[in-house]
């Protein structure tokens, strides 16, 4: 009687974990479902459009008009490391945003880019106050973007490409606008505005200066997150949190301040830091911004390393395109040759984001188990056809 010979089926099982499990390459994060819960309009546009638009409209004080100079201008005046000199660079951005035609393009574009890199999700924000200078008015502005990001999710699904794109209104911090902004972003709630935001130089201009419209935004049930911990540390980000009710933090990279990791590697967090994680509170983590404006040193020094293995709700945003010379896809690839991030990583920080958007339970289960989830999926199984 001879006996079956044994084979060891066994083997292929650690082989197939080890690659699926492998380092992304670039074809792969670009095609990677994405969510982007932080991008300015104002700071994504793309260089020949500002050219153009500045043409159009006699915007007269463009630094160069040669549109890949003029990218390589706004990258390297926002690498200053200091968050006040990068924002002087918007004025030329905002400069050709002033009328309806120019805003329509600026954020049909910025969808059809977004989609392009792979985004399938996107809030994206602008503060409708700065784009007054040629008599429109705030509701005209609000309509006009959300007419061009309508217009960009169409010409996207006609490139094959779907996103869906939500408005957040910004009030500027250093003015004195935010109860306007706050009640016009619930008035347009039902109609493209997912939420509301205040952006500009932090430090000197803390979050309570807006107390006001925080506290009707609340009464409102409507949502906000508050740039805060970027260009200022811990007590913005408490302000944020404990005095205006904040969904999320725009950056709060500074939490870190209050995370002390000791010589034999043991973490002991600070009672805010353990807030913070504690209840989830969305972080919108923007790494080369943050390169730019001196909030981190370097991507393998940045925050997020440690954020994310602290299991803190840790998203990657782009914060501004245009400034950062960046896109989604980019930020994972530095993420992924800085921390040697797997799919799953990446699909962890996509889960986390789209967990974290402003839009409906129902609607962000559904992106999650019937887009992300399967996109990553079917990206994790590419090798077995190679
Ligand atoms: O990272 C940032 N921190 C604070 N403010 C910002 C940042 N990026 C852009 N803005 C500001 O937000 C306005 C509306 O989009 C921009 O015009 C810019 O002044
Ligand atoms: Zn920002």
């Amino acid at each position: 009687m001879t006996r079956p010979t044994s084979h060891a089926p066994t083997l292929s099982i650690p082989a197939a974990r080890t690659r699926a499990s492998s380092t992304p390459d670039q074809d792969q994060i670009r095609r990677a479902p994405k969510v982007l819960l932080h991008d300015h309009l104002d700071g994504g546009l793309r260089p020949g459009t500002i050219v153009e638009l500045a043409h159009e409209t006699g915007y007269q004080h463009l630094p160069d008009s040669d549109p890949a100079k003029l990218g390589t201008w706004f990258h390297e005046a926002a690498d200053s490391g200091s968050l006040e000199r990068y924002l002087e660079t918007f004025s030329h951005t905002v400069g050709v945003m002033q009328t309806r035609e120019a805003l329509v393009r600026v954020a049909a574009e910025c969808a059809e880019d977004l989609a392009a890199d792979g985004v399938v999700y996107a809030e994206v924000r602008y503060a409708p106050e700065q784009h007054l200078e040629a008599g429109l008015t705030l509701e005209e502005i609000i309509e006009a973007v959300n007419e061009g990001f309508r217009e960009g999710e169409h010409r996207a699904r006609d490139d094959g490409n779907r996103i869906r794109v939500g408005a957040l209104l910004t009030a500027m911090r250093h003015a004195a606008r935010s109860q306007e902004i706050a009640e016009l972003a619930n008035r347009y709630r039902d109609d493209g505005v997912v939420g509301f935001d205040i952006a500009g130089a932090e430090a000197g201009f803390p979050p309570t200066r807006h107390l006001d419209a925080f506290e009707y935004l609340k009464r409102e049930n409507f949502h906000f997150t508050i740039h805060a911990g970027e260009g200022f540390g811990l007590p913005s980000i408490w302000q944020a949190l404990q005095w205006c009710g904040a969904d999320r933090l725009g950056h709060g990279v500074r939490i870190i301040d209050d995370i002390r990791v000791a010589d034999d590697g043991s973490v002991e967090l600070g009672r805010l830091a353990a807030y913070v994680r504690d209840k989830r509170i969305p972080l919108e983590l923007c790494p080369t911004s943050n390169l730019q404006t001196g909030a981190a040193d370097s991507y393998a020094g940045h925050p997020i390393g440690l954020l994310r293995r602290l299991g803190f709700r840790a998203t990657v945003n782009t914060d501004n395109r245009l400034m950062s010379g960046t896109s989604m896809s980019h930020e994972f690839e530095q993420l992924v040759a800085a921390f040697d991030y797997t799919l799953d990583d990446l699909l962890w920080f996509t889960v986390n984001g789209m967990k974290s958007a402003f839009i409906p339970f129902d609607e962000r289960l559904a992106m999650i188990n019937e887009v992300i989830k399967p996109g990553y999926a079917e990206l994790k199984a590419e090798w077995l056809f190679r």
